[in-house]
């Protein structure tokens, strides 16, 4: 997508043509104008045309590749009339010589507008899955758009194959013709401005490298490569004599590479793999043949408490160690993990970073769907859309907030970050990491300044992460940072006046330890209550203790879920979750995360416990 980008010189050479600057546009319908190199490309920001910065330069893709929009406004206005100081400020103008006639009695051919698109137009990262279709909708191009649809990026499909399919195996496989799949990539990536193409089945030599070929005319910002070669039924996908073709031609251009252990031995020649260290050495042969990533899914491992995948950047391994999930429905983890990384590629993220993101969405995604029932066979699909359920108690209450994301409610402790030589964003970045469903900052001692700069800078993780950030009491300082919502005490403001202040879209939760007070966070539009403490606690001095039977009462009488809290750690966490309370959502933990040499770890293994007591229950 190579065009010429602007010098000074020429753009001296545009505005020398002095206030009569209008740049007449093209008279044709919008539809059949074709996008093509400007000779001129120059910013309008409102009160001077300036050459392209490099921050403008990044935005190019998208003004030209909405070429047709743009021009479509630009044509409604009449001939000669799109005058820069028509145009909103901040707008990037893409001017062209070739103009069909040129005006008489002018030196200088005067430029016709191509493009005009306001700069602050917002982006939608796209993600293209070239896939086959699963009838079943587990898996295959239906699981890629709930996927991406779930990480916030938009999805557009290519469909190599028709699969009839469902939770029992594969039936039959309609291949899509080569051309026809040409025409299709064609179409999208011609015009849809994309950011990174997914691939999963891709049934044969032939329709690999009618993709190769494409992506060498319409190279993309990063390409995620899912070797689909035969479902977790154990029917083909993709012929065996496609395994050359990726090694040779589609894994140099891609930027990862995310084979499961059964295909990762058969792209090395069937090698067994049974150890993580076969995986490693895996990952390494495959790393070999050009991707600048590969990660090794460890889901089918048998006999593993985990779901460990390696992931392999050329020089360091990473072993991503997740919660394996006690379940049948795990039709499409693959598809669903690789299309979560394309959307976080699209959205920015490093890819060490979005493999995270994507691992801790699977996980979740399998956590929250673990009982779902649909079909008779052995892999039902799983809930991508988890995060739009809506529990009846919060029927009517705020959209935004799930009780099941007070599971593990992490709240950092300022001196604890102090004692151990860690800043609040460390602190909640490991957390989240561990897999923290909600975070909460408890600032006590810093300056409000500093408090705003560090809850900002967590803003950024938790929003990358989808985990929710609650403040501790501080309303100001939720408002200025944008935060998810704010969790109050008895002595601080109460919900009614949070609620006020935050308005209808945000979490707040209240610190409860009687019926009374559980009915009152209620009256007052609060979404959950922490009812502690449970146990006695260092963090809180003076703070009687409810123990179980307090928790069990406050339980019982309030209409909003509720999260323990009060000396909860590993060893007594479980114990919590079997009084197996309705409404009793999850824990919430601060000196076992954060009085820890290793927050990441603590957080893990606690939340291990959690899920193994949860899914005995
Ligand atoms: N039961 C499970 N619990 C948690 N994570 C899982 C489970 N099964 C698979 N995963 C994760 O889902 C992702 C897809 O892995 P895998 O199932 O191995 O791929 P594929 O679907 O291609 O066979 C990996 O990150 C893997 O660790
Ligand atoms: C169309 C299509 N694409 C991919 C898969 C792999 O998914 P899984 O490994 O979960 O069976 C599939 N079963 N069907
Ligand atoms: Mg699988």
């Amino acid at each position: 997508m190579g065009f010429a980008v602007s010098t000074t010189a020429h753009v001296s050479a545009y505005t020398s043509t002095g206030p009569s600057l209008q740049a007449s546009v093209g008279s044709g319908a919008p539809g059949r104008i074709r996008p093509q190199p400007p000779d001129l490309a120059v910013v309008w920001d409102g009160s001077q045309l300036r050459p392209l910065t490099d921050k403008d330069r990044h935005q190019r893709v998208n003004i030209f590749t909405r070429h047709r929009m743009a021009m479509a406004s630009a044509a409604a206005a009449p001939p000669q009339a799109v005058h820069p100081g028509r145009v909103p400020s901040s707008t990037l103008l893409l001017f062209s010589r070739r103009l069909p006639r040129p005006p008489p009695r002018r030196r200088r051919r005067p430029y016709r507008l191509l493009a005009a698109a306001s700069a602050r137009e917002m982006p939608w990262p796209h993600v293209l899955t070239v896939a086959g279709s699963d009838s079943g909708g587990g898996a295959g191009v239906q699981a890629d758009i709930k996927a991406c649809a779930a990480r916030g990026a938009y999805c557009s499909s290519v469909v190599t194959a028709v699969t009839a399919q469902n939770t029992v195996g594969v039936q039959g496989i309609h291949v899509v013709p080569e051309e026809f799949i040409r025409e299709q990539l064609n179409s999208v990536l011609s015009d849809m401005s994309v950011d990174v193409v997914k691939t999963g089945m891709l049934p044969s030599i032939g329709v690999v490298k009618v993709l190769c070929e494409s992506l060498k005319k319409f190279p993309v910002k990063a390409l995620v490569v899912d070797p689909v070669m035969v479902s977790t039924s154990g029917d083909t996908l993709s012929e065996s004599s496609t395994i050359s073709v990726y090694r040779d031609e589609l894994f140099a251009m891609a930027d990862i590479v995310t084979p499961n252990v059964k295909e990762a031995s058969r792209l090395l020649g069937n090698v067994p793999l049974h150890t993580i260290s076969d995986m490693r050495s895996a990952a390494e042969s495959i790393y070999k043949f050009g991707p600048k990533y590969v990660l090794v899914k460890g889901g089918d491992m048998p006999e593993s408490s985990e779901a460990i995948d390696i992931f392999f950047d050329g020089k360091e391994f990473v072993e991503l160690h997740g919660h394996r999930i006690q379940t049948r429905n795990t039709h499409g983890t693959g598809c669903t993990l690789a299309s979560c990384i394309a959307s976080e590629l699209a959205k920015g993220a490093t890819m060490l970073h979005a493999v995270q993101v994507a691992k801790n969405f699977v996980e979740s995604a399998l956590l929250h769907s673990r009982d779902l029932i649909i079909g008779n066979g052995p892999q039902g699909p799983f809930d991508h859309l988890f995060k739009l359920k809506c529990p009846p108690y919060n029927v009517g209450s705020q959209p935004s907030f799930k009780p099941d994301q007070l599971f593990l409610y992490a709240v950092t402790d300022s001196r604890m970050n102090k004692k151990w030589g860690r800043s609040i964003k460390e602190a909640v970045q490991a957390a989240i990491e561990g897999g923290a469903t909600v975070v909460q900052l408890r600032e006590k001692d810093s300056e409000t300044r500093e408090f705003l700069e560090a809850a900002k800078a967590c803003m950024e993780i938790c929003k990358s992460s989808g985990v929710p950030l609650l403040i501790n009491d501080r309303v100001d300082i939720a408002l200025a940072c944008d935060a998810d919502g704010v969790h109050v005490g008895q002595s601080d403001m109460s919900a009614g006046e949070v609620r006020e202040l935050l308005g209808p879209g945000k979490i707040i939760g209240v610190s409860c330890k009687t019926p009374a007070q559980a009915q009152q966070a209620w009256n007052d539009g609060a979404d959950y209550i922490g009812c502690g403490g449970v146990f006695p606690t260092s963090t809180k001095a003076n703070n009687p203790t409810l123990g179980f039977d307090g928790l069990k009462t406050v339980c019982l009488a309030s209409k909003l879920p509720v999260v323990a809290i009060g000396g909860i750690n590993a060893s007594n966490a479980g114990s919590v979750m079997e009084l197996g309370l309705p409404n009793l959502k999850g824990v919430a933990v601060v000196s076992a995360l954060f009085d820890r040499q290793c927050v990441a770890t603590e957080t893990r293994s606690l939340k291990s416990m959690l899920i193994n007591t949860c899914s005995r229950a």
